[in-house]
C-alpha cells in the first residue's frame, strides 16, 4: 500500500521524501524492521523509539513516522512528522489492514476487575448462540476453536488489526476484547471501531503506571469517549464511577444494576458453592458461576447480548449453562474434601470480593465444624507497590491463616515485596501469618495445615502457567501444585 493512502486524512506536521513509497509492513519496533517497513517511533516508558530511527533505516525501512524529525535524513526514505505517533499508528494500522473492525461487531470491556470474565462469557455465549467469534483476552486470544497465546490483556494495535483480519477471514461476526487502562493511554485501541463498550468497575490498581486514581479513572473513561454514536455504552451504575464513564460518550447510554433502576436489572437470590440464583429482568435463573461479583459480570453479559439484538430468553438459557473462565474461582477438591480455590484476584478489591464470597459460602456448609479459610497470596514485582500492604491486610481480615508468598517477582527482590506486604498486617493478625517465599512450598504448607472441609484460597495467578523471576518464566501452575500437594497428602 502506498504511504500516501495510509496517511489519508491524517494531519501531518512535516514530510520529507516521496509519499508514493510502497509500504509492505508496519512496526513500532526497530528490531522487526525489514525492507519496505514503515517504522513508527513511539516514546515508551523505558526508552524512546526515536532513538532507533537510524537503526530502522539501516535495516531497510521505507518510511519513518515520528514526532521529531531526525537531524539527518537518508536518501530514498520517506519521513513523516505527526503530533502523536501512537495515535496515528492506530489510524494507519486500520487503513493498512483495510479496517477489519468495521466489518464485524467489536465489543470492548473495561474495568479494574471482570474484563476477562465478561469478554470470555460473551465469546462463549455468542458461540452457543450459533455465531463464529473472536476473543482477545488476558488468558488467550481465540478464533473460534483456534487458540493464539496472548502476551498482553490488550495487544498492540498492529497485532489487534492482524488478529481481526484473521478473524474476518475465518468468518467471525463478533469479537469480544478486553480494553486495559494501559491500552487506552498508549493508544492501543486508536482507529478501532467498536459496536459496544462495557464498564465493569473501578478500584485500586496500576497506580504505578497512572500516578493517581483520577488519572486511572480518566484512562478508563477515554475508552467511552472514543465510542461512536452507533455503539452502545453499557455501565454498572452500582459502581460509584459508573455514570462518570459515560459523561462524554457519543454512544447510546445503557445501564445495569443489582440495586437500583437500570436498563438491565438483576437481583441476587442465592450465592452457593454450586452457583448463583438470580432474577434477571424478573426471570429467575440459576447460573454456574459463584460470587456476587459474578452476578454483575453475568448481568452485563446479558445486557450486552440483548443490546446486540439477541432474544432475552435464549440468552439466559445459554448463559445459565456456561462455566467460569480458567483460573477464576476454579476449584480443586482433595479426596478428604479440602476445597482448593484458585483465583486470579490480584487487586485488593478482587481479593476482598473472593474472600467475602468464600466466607459466605462457608456458613452455608452444614458441618458441626466451621471450616477454616487459609489464604495463600503474593503481589507481583514491577507492578503497583501500594496494593501490597492492603492485600495482605485484606487476606488477614477474612482468613483464619494466611501464607504470604511470591507472585511473579519479575525484577524485584521477592523478600522485599513480602516485607511490604507484611507492613500491612496488624500486630493482632501477625500470629496467623507465615511468610514462605517459594510459592510451591507455601501451597504445600497450606495443604499440610488444612483439615477436611477447610478452604484454601490460592490467589493472584489464576490461569497463569509460569512464575516470572528475573526475566525467566519458570513452569508453574497453582492448580497443578495444589493437585500434587493433595495427592501427596493422600499417600501419607
Ligand atoms: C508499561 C507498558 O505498558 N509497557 C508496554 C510498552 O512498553 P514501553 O512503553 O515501556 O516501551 P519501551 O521499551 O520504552 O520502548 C519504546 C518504543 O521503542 C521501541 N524500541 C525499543 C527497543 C528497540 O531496540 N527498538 C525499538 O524500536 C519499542 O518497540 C517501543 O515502541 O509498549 C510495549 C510495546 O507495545 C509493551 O510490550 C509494553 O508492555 C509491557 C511488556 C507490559 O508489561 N505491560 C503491562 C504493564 C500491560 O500493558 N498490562 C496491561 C494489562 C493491565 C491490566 O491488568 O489491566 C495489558 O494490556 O496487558
Ligand atoms: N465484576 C467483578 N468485580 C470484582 N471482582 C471481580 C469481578 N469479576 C472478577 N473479579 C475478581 O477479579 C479476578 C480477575 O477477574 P478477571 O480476570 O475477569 O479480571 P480482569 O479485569 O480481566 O483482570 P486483568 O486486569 O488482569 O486483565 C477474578 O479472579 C475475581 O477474583
Ligand atoms: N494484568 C496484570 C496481571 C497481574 C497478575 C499477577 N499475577 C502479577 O503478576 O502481578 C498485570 O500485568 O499487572
Ligand atoms: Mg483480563
Amino acid at each position: 500500500m502506498q504511504l500516501t493512502d495510509l496517511l489519508y486524512k491524517i494531519p501531518l506536521l512535516a514530510t520529507s521524501g516521496s509519499m508514493n513509497t510502497d509500504i509492505t509492513s508496519l512496526t513500532m519496533d526497530s528490531r522487526r524492521v525489514g525492507p519496505g517497513s514503515l517504522f513508527v517511533a513511539v516514546r515508551g516508558t523505558l526508552t524512546d523509539g526515536h532513538a532507533f530511527i537510524e537503526t530502522a533505516v539501516r535495516q531497510g525501512a521505507a518510511a519513518i513516522l515520528c514526532e521529531d524529525l531526525p537531524d539527518n535524513t537518508a536518501d530514498g526514505v520517506a519521513y513523516v512528522r505527526v503530533q502523536n505517533t501512537p495515535h496515528t499508528l492506530g489510524l494507519i494500522a486500520a487503513a493498512f489492514y483495510d479496517r477489519p473492525s468495521q466489518k464485524l461487531r467489536l465489543v470492548g470491556v473495561t474495568g479494574t476487575n471482570g474484563k476477562t470474565s465478561v469478554a470470555t462469557l460473551l465469546f462463549r455465549l455468542f458461540r452457543a448462540l450459533g455465531y463464529r467469534c473472536g476473543l482477545l483476552s488476558t488468558v488467550q486470544n481465540q478464533i473460534d476453536d483456534q487458540v493464539i497465546p496472548a502476551t498482553h490483556t490488550t495487544p498492540d494495535v498492529i497485532t489487534t488489526n492482524q488478529l481481526l483480519t484473521q478473524m474476518l477471514t475465518n468468518g467471525c461476526q463478533y469479537v469480544f476484547m478486553e480494553v486495559s487502562s494501559h491500552a487506552v493511554v498508549q493508544e492501543r485501541i486508536a482507529g478501532l471501531q467498536f459496536a459496544g463498550g462495557i464498564f465493569t468497575n473501578i478500584t485500586h490498581d496500576h497506580l504505578d503506571f497512572h500516578g493517581t486514581f483520577d488519572n486511572y479513572i480518566r484512562a478508563k473513561k477515554g475508552f467511552f469517549d472514543q465510542l461512536p454514536a452507533s455503539a452502545f455504552a453499557l455501565t454498572n451504575v452500582d459502581d460509584k464511577r459508573g455514570l462518570v464513564m459515560l459523561q462524554n460518550t457519543a454512544a447510546r447510554r445503557e445501564t445495569y444494576s443489582l440495586q437500583t433502576l437500570a436498563t438491565f436489572k438483576g437481583k441476587l437470590l442465592a450465592d452457593t458453592l454450586f452457583g448463583l440464583n438470580m432474577l434477571v429482568d424478573d426471570r429467575e435463573v440459576w447460573f454456574k458461576l459463584i460470587g456476587k461479583f459474578n452476578a454483575y459480570n453475568l448481568l452485563s453479559v446479558y445486557g450486552a447480548a440483548v443490546l446486540l439484538g439477541e432474544d432475552p430468553t435464549e440468552v439466559l438459557t445459554q448463559l445459565s449453562a456456561l462455566m467460569p473462565p480458567p483460573g477464576r474461582f476454579e476449584q480443586v477438591v482433595s479426596d478428604d474434601k479440602i476445597v482448593g480455590i484458585v483465583d486470579y484476584a490480584h487487586t485488593p478489591d478482587a481479593l476482598q470480593n473472593v474472600l467475602e464470597t468464600i466466607v459466605g459460602l462457608r456458613h452455608t456448609d452444614e458441618q458441626d465444624y466451621l471450616p477454616q479459610i487459609i489464604t495463600v497470596v503474593g503481589c507481583g514485582g514491577n507492578r503497583d507497590a501500594a496494593k501490597r500492604p492492603i492485600m495482605a491486610d485484606i487476606a488477614c481480615r477474612f482468613s483464619n491463616r494466611v501464607i504470604l508468598t511470591s507472585d511473579n517477582p519479575r525484577n524485584e527482590d521477592p523478600m522485599a515485596i513480602l516485607e511490604q506486604m507484611q507492613a500491612g498486617v496488624s500486630p493482632v493478625d501477625f500470629k496467623k501469618t507465615n511468610t514462605i517465599e517459594d510459592r510451591r512450598e507455601a501451597i504445600q504448607r497450606a495443604v499440610a495445615m488444612a483439615r477436611p472441609h477447610d478452604i484454601i484460597l490460592v490467589a493472584g495467578k489464576g490461569h497463569e502457567t509460569y512464575q516470572e523471576i528475573n526475566g525467566i518464566k519458570y513452569d508453574f501452575d497453582d492448580r497443578a501444585v495444589l493437585r500434587d500437594a493433595f495427592a501427596e497428602r493422600r499417600n501419607q
